[in-house]
């Protein structure tokens, strides 16, 4: 039985830890996870009936997979302390932290085999979306291992160049923000058009859902979509000449490069 532990237990691990509770086939007895938080940790063995602990390594000593679930700028420390632990152990060491290279992970850790991946957190609802990237050292089964672990909670897709995990963040570990962002906008539009908040919320959200699940589900592609709901001389057509006079896709490029950007700039910041 594989024994997993999160290093972290915030938002991130709890997305996590809640798909593959949800999913069914992790042994709640099997995850251990760290979180010097006793609120936390408590709301995480009430929810999920996880083990807890406020220790480190306490968490580590007989797990199979270590996933990092730390913000990047104490990873370092983090980690250094439970180097002596990792490197004898050697467990499958998982960073799920945006910017922190694999170089330095194995260096920080001493663990050989390491996968560095972005999720989102719709991992909660087992709808996440992660980009995965190993070490030379991840073995066919640990990559397995890593691949089934976070495809308890979505889709994972493996890139073959580290530098593309910057992409992966910018493009689905940042971006369940993005569509938040325009649906906060969306609903604030449509109070200024009179309808009242409540409404224009289920509206939205409700169309969230249902574009995403069209865009999914369809043999055709978004921007065919798009072409299908505006009618020429129609209403959307008037909505979509603004987004574009406006620079929307324009704007869109420059926020991700921004957070790519940023990624690549806490792997140089934090890096040994
Ligand atoms: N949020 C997101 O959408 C995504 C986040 N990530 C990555 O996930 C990582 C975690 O982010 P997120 O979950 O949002 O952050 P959170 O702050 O919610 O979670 C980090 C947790 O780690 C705890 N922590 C701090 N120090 C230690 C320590 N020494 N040992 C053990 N645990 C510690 C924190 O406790 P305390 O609060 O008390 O300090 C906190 O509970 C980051 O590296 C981020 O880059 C990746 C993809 C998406
Ligand atoms: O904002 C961040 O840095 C993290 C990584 C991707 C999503 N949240």
């Amino acid at each position: 039985m594989t024994q997993i532990a999160f290093i972290g237990g915030g938002n991130m691990a709890t997305s996590i830890i809640g798909g593959l509770i949800r999913q069914g086939d992790t042994k709640a007895s099997l995850i251990h996870v760290a979180d010097p938080n006793a609120g936390q940790r408590q709301a995480l063995q009430k929810d999920f009936g996880v083990q807890v602990h406020e220790d480190n390594q306490e968490a580590i000593a007989k797990a199979d997979v270590v996933i990092m679930a730390v913000k990047p700028q104490v990873m370092k420390t983090v980690l250094e302390t439970l180097q002596a632990t990792l490197s004898k152990r050697q467990p499958l060491l998982i960073s799920i932290a945006a910017g922190i290279n694999v170089a330095s992970l194995q260096s920080w850790s001493g663990c050989k085999a390491v996968v560095r991946c972005m999720p989102n957190t719709p991992a909660l609802l087992s709808l996440g979306a992660t980009g995965l990237f190993g070490s030379k050292e991840v073995s066919i089964d640990q990559r397995n291992m890593a691949d089934a672990l976070l495809r308890a909670v979505g889709l994972t897709v493996w890139v073959k160049t580290e530098a593309e995990i910057d992409a992966v963040t910018a493009v689905s570990g940042s971006g369940p923000a993005y569509f938040f962002l325009l649906m906060e906008a969306m609903i604030e539009a449509g109070q200024q058009l009179g309808l009242s908040e409540q409404t224009a919320t289920k509206l939205t959200l409700q169309t969230a859902l249902g574009a995403g699940q069209m865009a999914l589900n369809s043999d055709v592609g978004p921007a065919e979509l798009r072409r299908r709901v505006t009618s020429p001389g129609g209403t959307t057509e008037q909505a979509i000449g603004r987004f574009e006079d406006a620079g929307l896709r324009q704007i869109v490029a420059t926020a991700l490069k921004a957070a790519s950007d940023r990624a690549a700039e806490l792997s140089r910041q934090l890096a040994d």
